[in-house]
């Protein structure tokens, strides 16, 4: 614990130089009393330097957000090793369809079981929102389920954090939060493109820290996706990492050394590529195809499923996203938005739903309030949004 103001100052504005400007708006804020409340962890650092200490803060308002950074990155990394593992060696029956008809896997339980457990260690304060329960796991039916996400949890944990069963069932559970407006809380879908993930396609274990309603730091873990897109067959397995205010990152699962990323320079939407979901039950490709047509795109689309989309957009593979409802019941999660969301704007996008309202993360587990998603470029945005208008008439 550093007590002394003069001790810290220093240290602070080390901190803080390594990120841009919004964060050092947030040093002539802090008030002199919270300096006590500061400690020193030592985290991978952004570009180069393998490893330098920074200050952080207790105080939710102030904090430039280092420990939950490395926390969630540590996290993240772990649960994407455990779907790594789990999909070489899936069997039949470590699959269950959900009461909506949606797949979920021994690999998604242990995941969340692993994310909720860092989180817990690290913030035991905060409150989680997390895609699954536990519920399927429990009593003599979820036996074999329970026992294997056991095994693969422990897999990944070391000695001094072994669970018990009842222990795993409890971290996983711990995401049953409701989300809201107010305060802190984590964002989990542990594996995102469940369907990617049976396929041997694209997933990405996604995390994001959720303050007053605004998405402020996303990690995303992405197994199969290259590290560089214009070599498909060289490394696979990235992580993506942004806080609001401090830019968008990604690097290899292999190595701490993180690159700044940014979207594609565009200018005329007739150059753009889009993305969209593979399943088109979840994205309708009628539309997108209109809409395609309407900007000028003659290349194809690009199908991916999972965030990993957003990914592709910040570090500048593809352009656009549209994710076009395909019913006028379905309410997006809050999970399948959260981490992409920060990344997309700290990568030099927007991001909106179909009628141009920005995604309101403050409402719950769901964006109850919004209706599809659009991503883009910042310099295309209004073009792609004017096109969605003209073709949806929302
Ligand atoms: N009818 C629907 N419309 C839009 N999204 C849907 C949907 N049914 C399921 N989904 C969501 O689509 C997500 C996958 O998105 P994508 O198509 O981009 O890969 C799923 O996440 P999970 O795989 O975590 O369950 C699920 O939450
Ligand atoms: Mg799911
Ligand atoms: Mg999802
Ligand atoms: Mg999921």
């Amino acid at each position: 614990m550093i007590q002394s103001f003069e001790y810290a100052l220093p240290v602070v504005l080390e901190a803080l130089t390594l990120t841009s400007a919004p964060s050092l708006d947030l040093y002539t804020k802090w008030p002199r009393s919270e300096l006590e409340t500061f400690e020193t962890i030592s985290v991978p650092c952004f570009g180069g330097t393998p490893r330098i200490h920074v200050i952080i803060s207790k105080m939710g308002r102030y904090v430039v957000y280092a420990k939950e950074r490395a926390v969630a990155i540590q996290a993240v990394c772990q649960a994407s090793k455990v779907c790594q593992s789990v999909f070489q060696h899936l069997v039949a029956n470590e699959t269950l369809t959900k009461n909506d008809k949606s797949p979920v896997t021994v690999a998604d339980f242990s995941a969340q079981a692993i994310v909720n457990t860092y989180l817990t260690k690290a913030f035991p304060q905060d409150p989680i929102v997390g895609e699954e329960d536990a519920q399927d796991l429990r009593g003599e039916s979820g036996r074999m389920l329970r026992e294997k996400v056991h095994s693969l949890t422990n897999g990944v944990l070391n000695d001094s954090e072994k669970l018990t069963e009842d222990q795993i069932l409890q971290a996983i559970d711990r995401g049953n939060y409701g989300g809201g407006a107010q305060g802190r809380h984590w964002a989990l879908d542990p594996i995102d493109g469940t369907k990617g993930f049976l396929r041997g396609g694209q997933y990405a274990v996604c995390l994001a820290l959720i303050v007053d309603g605004v998405v402020q730091l996303g990690v995303m873990g992405a197994p199969n996706l290259p590290i560089d897109a214009a070599k498909p067959d060289g490394e696979r397995g990235t992580l993506f990492v942004a806080v609001r205010g401090q830019g968008a990152f990604q690097r290899a699962f292999s190595q701490e050394q993180e690159t700044k990323i940014h979207f594609a320079d565009i200018d005329n939407t007739h150059n753009a590529t889009f993305c969209e979901s593979v399943e088109a039950g979840h994205s309708s490709h009628d539309d997108a195809s209109l809409i395609a047509k309407e900007l000028g795109i003659t290349r194809p689309s690009i199908r991916m499923d999972s965030q990993a989309k957003y990914c592709s957009l910040a570090r500048g593979d593809a352009d656009i996203y549209l994710r076009l409802p395909t019913s006028k019941t379905y309410v997006e999660k809050i999970w399948d938005h959260a981490s992409g969301n920060v990344l997309i704007t700290e990568a030099g996008g927007k991001v909106s739903d179909i009628h141009g309202q920005p995604l309101d993360f403050s409402v719950g587990r769901t964006l109850d309030k919004n209706s599809g998603v659009i991503a883009a470029n910042a310099t295309i945005f209004d073009s792609v949004l004017a096109a969605v208008q003209k073709v949806l008439n929302p």
